[in-house]
């Protein structure tokens, strides 16, 4: 099967800093991929290049077949590639409902959303309930982003990113700042992620990428240190000696 999404030789320096090596992976169709590391092994940066958050000092990316090396963050969209929005980032004031009509908007090309009138609109304001329902927030609908739980807030960020209909999700540590009693809900809607989607989650607890994983990337140093099956992975001497301890 042809990849969803494919690093060739991906490489970033800052300054003297060589922070990610000769990246090299691919991502299909329903994998659920977690890429793991130790603190600065260049994770963040990676996931910055693939979406066109920061550009690559070589290598290419590939979205889909196409080489998207020099396209911008909005043109991967586009194309099917999708992260969390911080919510933070967007307008925290705004009913859950709303946050998420104004991505919808945006998806088809409706500038201006904030502006605009939903009543034009109810097919996209039904998907819009249909997504606050699947993530079991329907409740919350016309609750501020920023009056809900931490949790819930990121359960609203995964729902804004699925508003754009994409092929890879890019899932940067999802579970982060989720009180434990919270993370149930969210472990749900990681697990009830549209089947054929490629994910790709980086993540620090190790419990949830063995539990959720179905391939896991190592990177050490900036470099791809092991690529494999979790049994794979947690098999490996290399990855034991550098990572995950005895
Ligand atoms: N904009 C930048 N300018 C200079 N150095 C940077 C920049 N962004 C990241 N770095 C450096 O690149 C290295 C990799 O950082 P990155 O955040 O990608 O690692 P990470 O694996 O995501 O770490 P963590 O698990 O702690 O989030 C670090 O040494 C970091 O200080």
């Amino acid at each position: 099967m042809s990849a969803l999404l494919e690093l060739r030789h991906v490489d970033k320096r800052y300054g003297g800093l060589h922070v990610t090596r000769d990246v090299s992976f691919q991502l299909a169709a329903g994998d659920r991929l977690a890429l793991i590391g130790p603190n600065g092994a260049g994770k963040t940066t990676l996931v910055h290049q693939i979406s066109g958050v920061v550009g690559s000092d070589g290598g290419e990316v590939w979205l889909r077949g196409e080489n998207v090396t020099r396209l911008s963050q909005a043109q991967r969209v586009r194309r099917g590639l999708a992260r969390t929005f911080q919510i933070t980032t967007l307008a925290p004031h705004l009913p859950a409902q709303r946050q998420i009509e104004m991505a919808l908007f945006e998806r088809e090309g409706l500038g201006g959303g904030l502006w605009r009138s939903v009543d034009s609109y109810p097919h996209l304001s039904q998907e819009a309930r249909e997504l606050l329902e699947r993530f079991g927030l329907a409740a919350h609908a016309a609750t501020p982003t920023q009056d809900l739980a931490y949790g819930e807030q990121r359960l609203i960020e995964m729902a804004l990113a699925l508003a754009l209909r994409p092929k890879v999700l890019l899932l940067d540590e999802p579970m982060a700042g989720v009180p434990k009693g919270d993370g149930g809900r969210l472990l749900a809607a990681l697990d009830a992620l549209p089947r054929e989607l490629g994910v790709l989650i980086i993540e620090h607890d190790m419990d949830l990428v063995f539990r959720l994983a179905n391939r896991i990337l190592v990177l050490c140093e900036g470099a791809v240190l092991a690529d494999g099956t979790p049994d794979e992975i947690r098999r490996s001497p290399a990855v034991r000696a550098a990572y995950l301890g005895n």
